[in-house]
């Protein structure tokens, strides 16, 4: 960088990574149109030899990942289920087989058999065999476990004695509400925890004090709204930080002054939308047409006025009214889950969802299968996993409802890149989630 000596390490970064980025733009809108059609083509029969062969055999170098082993399953299967694939019976039963083998005795999955159960590696074992799905797979998850990881402070801890923060507090909640375990005992003084990982810039960091991140703003929200405790979260600034990541590559950065990234594609765009239907919801509410549970006994008392009549602007100053529609919102906020995913779809999404499909599929997916998180980087699993994923909630950010797939022109290409739709909570496949839930709720 002889020519620009006054640039900082992360300017020189971010100068080169946006030559990448515009040159592949620049090359691809002076292609000729067939060449645009199949640039954008997500080639699935690529992607699903890429994950194919990555579940049947892994080569020297994914030693390092000896002790991530169920997430390299969950990140292979849950990207075929979003091709809308599944794997043969063989696949299938061994890999319910090699889970079996990294549960421990008192539940929870290590990465790898003989290895200490873990929080990270449990989320991953049982997103796998929910989105595997079916009894054998369902009824090898032992649901004890998680009671052991939890913190006197109301967090949890990844493993015995182990680290604390935001991303365990969630895994730990996405699996105990998916097996149907969540209770009082698991929930108590974890909203507390969480609300003190919000920081002054509106994301969620990892711990009290840490700077706020793409990672754990999905954890710390999709947390909140598991637990039904999400509008005690600051929603607006959380908003405002999320939509000011996406840089002018149109991907989303992880963090302020940081680079663009291919699998924030999905920790930004998943939050983004529930807090979309988060204030749809809101809006619901207000016109009167969304059922909902009955208020807490102490926001009854804190907000009465406001049950009184949900739609009374008693008050002349704009900032008061929209302090009383979100106290409104506040005891509504025990959300119906159901009602919530089901029937509250905002049409418009409030990124720029089509572009940012443009940086995943043309900057993030690379031509043999498989993504990366940016140009001149290599194509991993994880990558792909991330990168899948949050394509799927960007094509779906528009669906007014969960039985109304996404119209041609909420798909980056033709119709033929349509991802199947996620559970946003969870990450994974909508019916595959609704089948789980099936079967943990027959199994209390
Ligand atoms: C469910 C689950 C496992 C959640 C994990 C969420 C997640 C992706 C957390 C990332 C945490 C973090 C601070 C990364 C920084 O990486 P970096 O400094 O390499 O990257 P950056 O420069 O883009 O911030
Ligand atoms: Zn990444």
């Amino acid at each position: 960088m002889e020519d620009l000596p006054s640039m900082t390490v992360s300017q020189r970064d971010q100068f080169l990574v946006l030559n990448d980025v515009f040159r592949i733009y620049s090359d691809f809108d002076a292609s000729d149109i067939a060449t645009q059609i199949f640039t954008v083509e997500i080639q699935r029969d690529k992607q699903l030899d890429y994950l194919m062969n990555g579940l049947r055999h892994l080569g020297p170098s994914f030693s390092s990942l000896d002790a991530n082993r169920p997430w390299i399953c969950y990140w292979i299967l849950h990207s075929i289920a979003l091709l809308g694939e599944s794997v043969d019976d063989e696949l299938e039963n061994n890999t319910i087989d090699f889970l079996g083998r990294c549960q421990g005795s008192d539940g929870g999955y290590g990465g790898g058999p003989g290895q200490l159960a873990h929080l990270a590696t449990s989320y991953a074992a049982v997103n796998t065999l929910v989105t595997l799905g079916g009894d054998k797979a369902l009824s090898s998850i032992n649901r004890c476990f998680l009671r052991r990881m939890k913190d006197p402070d109301g967090g949890f801890r990844v493993h015995d004695m182990g680290e604390m923060d935001v991303r365990a507090c969630y895994l730990a909640i996405s699996i105990a509400s998916i097996l149907n375990i969540l209770d009082d005992e698991l929930t108590q003084g974890l909203g507390d925890y969480i609300l003190s990982c919000q920081t002054y810039e509106g994301g969620i960091g990892g711990e009290p004090g840490s700077e706020a991140h793409a990672g754990n703003t999905y954890c710390g929200l999709a947390t909140m709204a598991l637990i039904t405790e999400v509008d005690r979260l600051n929603l607006d600034s959380l908003m405002n930080w999320i939509v000011h990541q996406q840089g002018v590559e149109r991907g989303f950065q992880g963090r302020t002054n940081k680079l663009v990234d291919g699998c924030y594609t999905f920790w930004q765009a998943a939050p983004c939308v529930l807090l979309q239907r988060l204030y749809s919801a809101h809006d619901l509410v207000l016109q009167g047409s969304l059922h909902m549970s009955q208020p807490r006994d102490e926001d009854h008392e804190e907000h009465a006025h406001d049950e009184d009549d949900p739609e009374s602007d008693d008050d002349d100053s704009d900032e008061d009214s929209n302090e009383g529609l979100l106290l409104t919102f506040s005891y509504h906020l025990q959300l119906n889950l159901v009602a919530l995913f089901e029937d509250c779809r905002r049409v418009q999404p409030v990124f720029d969802s089509l572009n940012l499909q443009r940086y995943v599929i043309l900057c993030s997916m690379v031509p043999e299968g498989g993504f990366r998180d940016k140009p001149g980087r290599p194509r991993d699993f994880y990558h792909t996993c991330y990168c899948l994923s949050g394509l799927s909630v960007a094509q779906h950010a528009w669906s007014k409802d969960k039985d109304t797939p996404p119209l041609n022109s909420d798909i980056l290409g033709s119709y033929a890149n349509h991802l199947e739709q996620v559970h946003l909570l969870h990450n994974v496949v909508m019916d595959r989630y609704n089948k789980a839930i099936e079967f943990f709720h027959r199994a209390v």
